[in-house]
């Protein structure tokens, strides 16, 4: 977080005061620093510089097409999960041949696009995808690059919404039954099979999981070697926690000694799919206090962003940091920060020791940048804020603040 700091008791967010970027865009906005987001890529980078990788950014983390073509020039690829992502990916200049395609539930069309754009590979999650994927590439005389999705029934220790490689959850193709699926798709049509892919969850904040699911994947690609499969990519996922709170979490340098340590051939092709690791501890929400409303049993700071604009909070029960935009002397009041939307779970911070804070104030709500503006949505007819992107001492508005004819664009009145 040291691109966010305090001069002389004012936030900054690399070398600018953040009032000053409030002051020109107005409140709330999500503030992002290019520098944090380069120096989290670069250390993944150094991390896997011995071997062949490609880091495939997550960007349903944070798919701004300013900081995917940031990325993108750093060699980034890109992790997609809908045509939607693919179209973004592309519009910001990552190529094809950097790009894989997960998710459950991809339709006919998103596999058409994906075959007709020429990415590295799809990440199948089920044999009905895989015959479903098999039929479209044959009728397109193409082949599509296939890793199957494992899911190792490893424990992530993570919050259960957010698990996804245990038994029951709706990922990928059950350890038990990867090996005689393999060998089903070694003989599909239109398929070739390029890779093995596992991501077991997010916001990962133990090593020992990865180290069980990395265990498990280089197993079971030895059993498809004994079957005459190779496999060229070893598609680990991504997962990697960040510290919200007190949380000590793995470096990318920790990760890539489990993994490298187990892949004997430099040439052995790695691709991770970091999301929040990258866009996380690099971004933030601002938000005014707009009012201060003390109850019998509670105070309450209410601001101008809700549950809408960030919506970790109410739907995970997530921590978020709140720092002062100016520190202001005084004791600490235990208070909750609530939006202005109409839900009782509509709040980004509760029953918590709070700086002081008085109506009027700018507060930031810290680690905001992944699966912030990204799962922000237009409820209460609330139009999304802006995001801005810091660079030393210039920022720019990369996404601006919708208005209300943003928010009736497609709809007409009968
Ligand atoms: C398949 C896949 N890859 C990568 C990610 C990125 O995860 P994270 O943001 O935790 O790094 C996710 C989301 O958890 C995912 O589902
Ligand atoms: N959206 C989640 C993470 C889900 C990861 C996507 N597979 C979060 O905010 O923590």
């Amino acid at each position: 977080m040291k691109q966010f700091h305090y001069e002389n008791g004012e936030l900054y967010v690399e070398s600018v005061p953040v009032e000053k970027i409030i002051r020109e865009v107005g409140s709330p906005a999500y503030i992002y620093s290019e520098r944090a987001i380069s120096d989290s890529y670069a250390s993944y980078q150094e991390a896997f510089s011995s071997h062949k990788t490609v880091i495939a950014y997550a960007m349903k983390a944070n798919g701004n097409l300013s900081i995917l073509s940031l990325l993108g020039k750093k060699g980034s690829g890109a992790d997609v999960v809908s045509g939607g992502e693919l179209f973004r990916a592309m519009k910001a200049g990552i190529p094809p041949d950097r790009i894989v395609f997960a998710g459950v539930g991809k339709t006919e069309q998103e596999m058409k696009e994906a075959l007709e754009a020429g990415i590295l590979m799809f990440n199948v999650e089920s044999s009905m995808e895989l015959d479903t994927l098999s039929k479209v590439a044959s009728r397109m005389g193409v082949t599509a690059n296939v890793a199957l999705r494992v899911n190792p029934d490893v424990d992530p220790q993570t919050h259960p919404y957010i698990s996804t490689g245990l038994k029951k959850s709706k990922f990928g193709v059950p350890v038990k039954e990867a090996l005689a699926e393999y060998l089903r798709a070694s003989k599909l049509p239109g398929i070739r099979l390029t890779g093995i892919h596992q991501h077991i969850g997010s916001q990962l904040t133990q090593i020992a999981p990865f180290r069980d699911s990395f265990t498990r994947m280089i197993a079971f690609s030895e059993a498809l070697k004994e079957k005459g499969i190779g496999i060229s990519w070893l598609d680990v996922g991504g997962g990697l926690g960040i510290r919200y709170d007190d949380e000590k979490v793995p470096t990318p340098g920790d990760i890539s000694r489990e993994i490298l340590s187990r892949v004997k051939d430099p040439s052995q092709g790695i691709i991770l799919e970091p999301g929040r690791s990258i866009v996380g501890n690099s971004g933030i929400l601002v938000t005014q206090v707009l009012y201060v409303k003390k109850t019998e049993v509670k105070t309450f700071y209410i601001g101008d962003a809700g549950m809408n604009d960030l919506i970790r909070p109410s739907l995970y029960g997530a921590f978020h940091d709140l720092w002062p935009i100016r520190v202001r002397e005084g004791a600490s009041v235990k208070a909750d920060l609530v939006g202005p939307v109409c839900e009782t779970g509509d709040f980004l911070v509760q029953d918590r020791d709070l700086p002081p804070i008085k109506a009027g104030d700018l507060v930031s709500v810290m680690s905001a940048g992944a699966y912030g503006f990204a799962m922000a949505s237009n409820y209460n007819a609330r139009p999304r804020p802006p995001e801005i992107l810091v660079s030393g001492d210039r920022f720019e508005v990369i996404r601006p603040r919708e208005t209300y004819e943003d928010l009736i664009r497609s709809e007409s009145a009968r």
